[in-house]
Parts: structure tokens; sequence; C-alpha cells
């Protein structure tokens, strides 16, 4: 599947639509911070999470302690952000709204 990085004014309106995720300063990552009721729901989270990654074949970048999940999305392969990177960023609402976020 062939992505290319979206236009500025395209990542924008996807940002409207994402509660609680950052764009970083060069437009090339979006991130966001999860914070569960406990650990089980977090890596339960990343379990659903990891899942969607592998059929997408579009993985995040993320860091977990207890039930923090700090994730970080880009497209290292077009340098940049792509609508995998929005698709998995839905998918992972998602996963959060089914435990209780
Ligand atoms: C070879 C393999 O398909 C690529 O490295 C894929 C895998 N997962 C990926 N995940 C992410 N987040 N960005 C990529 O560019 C990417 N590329």
């Amino acid at each position: 599947m062939k992505m290319e990085r979206l236009e500025r004014a395209t990542i924008e309106a996807e940002m409207a639509g994402l509660a609680g995720w950052a764009l970083n300063d060069a437009a090339s990552s979006i991130s966001k911070t999860f914070k569960f009721a406990n650990f089980v729901e977090a890596f339960g989270f990343m379990t659903e999470a990891a899942i969607t990654a592998e059929k997408l074949n579009h993985h995040p970048e993320w860091f977990n302690v207890y039930s923090r999940v700090d994730v970080t999305l880009n497209t290292h392969d077009a340098g940049g952000l792509t609508e995998l990177d929005f698709k998995l960023a839905k998918a992972m609402e998602k996963a959060a709204a089914r435990r209780g976020l």
C-alpha cells in the first residue's frame, strides 16, 4: 500500500476529530497519553492496538508504565504523517473507549 505524506490542511482536519492528541512542531508525528484504571486495562488496550497495527502493517511507538501508555504515531517510510497514522489513532480511540476512557 503506497502511502503519501498528508497535506497540512488534511492533518489539521484529522486532528479536529481526535480528542487529546497533539501534533508535534514539525507536523511529522502525533502523540497522546492514555491513562487507564490499572495495568490490566492498559495492557488490554495495547494488545488490541497491536492486533490492529499488525493488520495495517503500521506500528506504534509507545511507552508503558503501569496504567499509562504514551503513544507516538508517524510513518517513518514516508517521513511524516499519512492516513495510516490516523487510522491507527482512531482504532486506538475505540480500544480506549471500550476500557472506559
Ligand atoms: C517494512 C515494513 O513494511 C515497514 O517498515 C512498515 C512497518 N511498520 C511501520 N510502522 C510505522 N509506524 N511506520 C512505518 O513507516 C512502518 N513501516
